[in-house]
């Protein structure tokens, strides 16, 4: 026998999740306690539940799976929003909610941390909307499957689930689980249907001239990224990435023809796709946001799409046809077609050289993204905040190895900073640079109190331009101004008497120089670094964005 905790702990590791975040409450503190028991686990605190379910996503973008444990209501209420963030970035984290005795419901009492009433369900039906399975836990004997079907739920889908665990559960007797292969094991196609998906793909693209590969992020949970380098290897063709999945796609492959982004596209990305007869849109999300204000979406008749688990284009549509066999089946049955790429080298100008600013020289943020740029290596990860972070982020060279993370679909401002902060727990070989603007680090600053307590070198860069640009260029107001902070003091003052961190302000060339050269050397904290430029200093893709956006969001009611 094992208990509801330590059974929950075994499968948690054995879905290869080495360690979990957690804000500590009454509600959960057993639970805890048989979490840290489990000797592949490592309990990481967090600041906040904010902050705490956005390093639970950040670590899935890094591991695959995470897990938030957090206390009932005023905890779990706050980490909602990260698990909004990892259902839209399609990220299996789960989250685990302490809640009530399970007697107080039938003794009519009124609990702390509740909204008061005898209704202790409100968060379980919550959970409901924002997840793929909410379980709440009631009786011992039920927990083994209840958690099983749950976990294996986020596994299948890539989407985040919610398990509710009675503060007097956790140490309760359960049943020992049983094989893994219970949670993991994979689902294949089903046969005929992958079968018919990619003869008829086949054929379909037998008849076109100019085809296009173009990427989307959600190859990167359904782990199709090799097949895709196998179809694009088979077609010869160019092959585009939507910003949101950049880096999904080797940008070193001879066929890479850069980020598909409507006005905001890397040079000559967006003609190759508008020039092509067939354009295979695999694991693509359009939206608002990713299609510039619904500007930038190949027609219909063009697209063949490939999605996690269906294939649909012109007169075919097949489900439960999983995306890497079917890429790969394709790949075995088209002929080479690189029209595409011939007119992608003929469109694009080599890539213009951008000369280093004087030192003197007011820090431009065309400097500070070519310092940046000049980081990145094969062990790169970067992480571009939303906002003007984006822009300069998605122009932005990668060498092989190098990975881009970005939370276009749920857009939260300050994401970045615990996002990154739970990718690096999770990956401690890569070396993670931050684009955070203003506005944004100061929603979710505290966790880089979490780096300098884990000793984490990671470097951040704040652009600050004194405001919410990217809503300056939507629409301004004097609402998009926000109170300006000594950033470098700020994270300085979370050293205390024993941390690392390290702040800096570079308001010239020779100063970002400099500052980058120090935190290149700070390997045992984080160092932050302020880029102070001018409100205006937007890159130009921002502004076309902008109005595209803003056009989107202001079309009159129809009725
Ligand atoms: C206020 C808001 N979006 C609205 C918003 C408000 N609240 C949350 C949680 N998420 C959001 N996206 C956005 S994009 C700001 O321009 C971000 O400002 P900042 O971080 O300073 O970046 P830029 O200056 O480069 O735009
Ligand atoms: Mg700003």
């Amino acid at each position: 026998m094992t208990t509801v905790g330590s059974y929950l702990a075994t499968r948690l590791a054995q879905i290869g999740i080495e360690r979990h975040f957690v804000v500590p409450g009454d509600y959960n503190l057993l639970l805890l306690d048989k979490l840290q028991e489990h000797p592949g686990l490592d309990e990481i605190n967090c600041t906040n539940e904010l902050n705490c379910s956005m390093a639970a996503e950040g670590y899935a973008r890094a591991k695959g799976v995470a897990a938030c444990v957090v206390t009932y209501s005023v905890g779990a209420f706050s980490a909602f929003n990260g698990i909004g963030s990892a259902y839209g970035e399609n990220l299996p984290v789960i989250l685990i909610s302490g809640c009530p005795n399970t007697n107080d419901a039938g003794d009519f009492n009124l609990l702390h941390h509740t909204i008061g009433t005898h209704d202790f369900e409100y968060q379980l039906e919550m959970a409901k909307k924002i997840t793929v399975a909410a379980v709440s836990i009631r009786r011992a004997a039920d927990a083994p499957h209840l958690i099983d079907s749950t976990i294996r739920k986020a596994i299948l889908t890539n989407k985040p689930v919610y398990i509710e665990i009675p503060t007097n559960l956790a140490n309760q007797p359960c049943v020992l689980p049983g094989p893994e292969s219970v949670i993991l094991d994979s689902v294949e196609s089903d046969p005929p249907s992958l079968k018919e998906a990619v003869h008829q793909a086949a054929r379909f693209l037998s008849q076109k001239l100019k085809v296009t590969i173009l990427v989307g992020p959600k190859v990167r949970s359904a782990k199709a990224e090799d097949a895709v380098v196998q179809l694009a290897d088979a077609l010869g063709c160019a092959v585009v990435v939507m910003p949101n999945a950049k880096s999904f796609f080797p940008e070193t492959h001879p066929q890479y023809a850069g980020v598909y982004w409507g006005l905001a596209s890397t040079m000559g990305a967006q003609a190759i796709v508008d020039w092509s007869d067939a354009v295979i849109c695999i694991g693509t999300v359009f939206t608002d946001y990713s299609t510039v204000g619904w500007t930038a979406l190949p027609a219909e008749s063009v697209r063949l799409t490939a999605d996690v688990d269906q294939v649909q284009f012109a007169g075919t549509d097949c489900s439960r046809v999983y995306l890497a066999e079917f890429l790969s089946g394709l790949s075995l049955q088209v002929k080479k077609n690189p029209a595409t790429m011939v007119q992608y080298k003929r469109l694009t100008p080599p890539e213009p050289i951008v000369t280093p600013s004087p030192a003197k020289d007011k820090l431009s943020r065309k400097e500070m993204a070519r310092q940046i740029s000049s980081l990145i290596t094969p062990k790169t990860t970067v992480f571009a905040e939303t906002g003007d972070s984006w822009f300069n982020g998605i122009q932005m060279n990668l060498p092989e190895g190098a990975r881009f993370e970005i939370e276009m679909q749920w857009g939260h401002i300050g994401w970045s900073i615990p996002a990154s902060f739970g990718y690096a727990v999770g990956r401690p070989q890569s070396q993670v640079l931050t684009m955070v603007g203003d506005g944004s680090f100061q929603m979710t600053a505290q966790e880089v109190s979490q780096l300098t307590r884990l000793r984490i070198p990671m470097i951040i860069f704040l652009l600050n331009n004194i405001g919410y640009t990217i809503e300056v260029e939507i629409h301004d107001g004097i609402y998009n101004n926000i109170k300006n902070w000594d950033y470098a003091a700020f994270v300085e003052s979370f050293n205390a008497k024993d941390g690392q961190g390290r702040g800096y302000r570079a308001t010239t060339a020779g100063e970002l120089h400099a500052a980058i050269e120090s935190a290149k050397k700070n390997r045992n904290g984080p160092s932050l670094i302020e880029c102070v430029i001018d409100r205006d200093d937007c890159t130009k893709e921002l502004i076309s964005w902008g109005h595209f956006v803003a056009a989107a969001n202001g079309r009159a009611p129809k009725h």
